[in-house]
């Protein structure tokens, strides 16, 4: 079968057209093909299907086969997907997700998308599915002390659609994220588990970001997981509300704004190249 590598900063997926047709067993699919030595390599798979109620619908497996509830980064490179190919070629495209439809505005030059600017949905606290600690759901927790690998952290929970939690740090270059990051994606505070963000403030405007995610270890990026950072950085202090922050991930630049209504997110999508599968 055909299909198409492409990222968002690094973060990259698999992707393909299941406009006419579905893929079996996207879970096992998602395993084989994420294998960066024995297979084509990513981050995990993202299939783009048919939408009673938007252009398409968006349905993203990790490379340990789980399904993601939404992607940042994959939903800009789905709507430049469509887009390039002329199936939407319109500058303001719907995508459902399990999250949701999302609405992003596509960027382009000589017909190809560059980069999109989504409407990411309101921040909000972790389900009372996803955490354990009785004052943390439906609501922020902000600041919470935490036991894993050994120390305490203060995290910050928040969803975008899927959990994440966000800690900041004096340094995130030196941290062993191979080593902490499970700890933290296992913890059972989280019984879906969880996807952690560790944070250095550069200033109000600027934040460096590492993350460990559920269900594909550390990525260059994550896109709804930039957006939970720039809302933990609202809730504890160190940025501002209604105001563009950058986020320096390994794969690139992120520019979150947080207002109280809904977080935006822009960035790049980049298609990579496209081959043929056995699948
Ligand atoms: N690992 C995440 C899904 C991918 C999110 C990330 N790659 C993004 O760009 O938002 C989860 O299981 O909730």
């Amino acid at each position: 079968m055909e299909f198409t590598k492409m990222h968002g900063a690094g973060n990259d997926y698999i992707y393909f057209n299941c406009l006419e047709n579905m893929i079996e067993d996207p879970e096992s699919l998602s395993i084989r093909l994420s294998d960066r030595h024995f297979s084509i390599g990513g981050d995990g798979i993202v299939l783009i299907c048919p939408s009673e109620s938007a252009d398409v619908r968006m349905r993203m497996f990790n490379a340990d086969g789980s399904e993601g509830k939404m992607c940042g980064n994959a939903i800009r490179c789905v709507a430049k997907y469509i887009y390039d190919r002329g199936i939407a070629r319109k500058d303001d495209i719907n995508v459902e997700t399990l999250s949701g439809i999302k609405k992003i505005h596509v960027f382009a030059e000589n017909g190809k998308v560059t980069s999109a600017t989504v409407n990411m949905g309101k921040a909000a606290g972790l389900t009372s599915d996803e955490i354990t600690i009785e004052e943390g759901k439906g609501k922020f927790l902000i600041g919470y002390p935490m036991e894993a690998a050994g120390k305490s952290w203060n995290v910050t929970t928040v969803s975008m659609g899927n959990p994440h939690i966000v800690t900041f740090v004096p340094e995130v270059k030196d941290l062993d994220l191979m080593k902490i990051g499970p700890h933290f994606e296992n913890s059972p505070l989280f019984p879906e588990r969880i996807n952690t963000e560790f944070v250095r403030v550069i200033d109000r405007t600027t934040l460096e970001m590492r993350v460990w995610e559920r269900g594909s270890g550390e990525t260059l990026a994550c896109g709804t997981g930039a957006c939970a950072t720039v809302t933990a950085a609202v809730l504890n202090g160190h940025c501002d509300k209604d105001t563009d922050v950058t986020v320096r991930l390994i794969g690139g630049d992120l520019v979150i704004r947080y207002t109280d209504d809904a977080v935006f997110m822009t960035g790049n999508a980049v298609e990579a190249f496209n081959g043929n599968v056995e699948i």
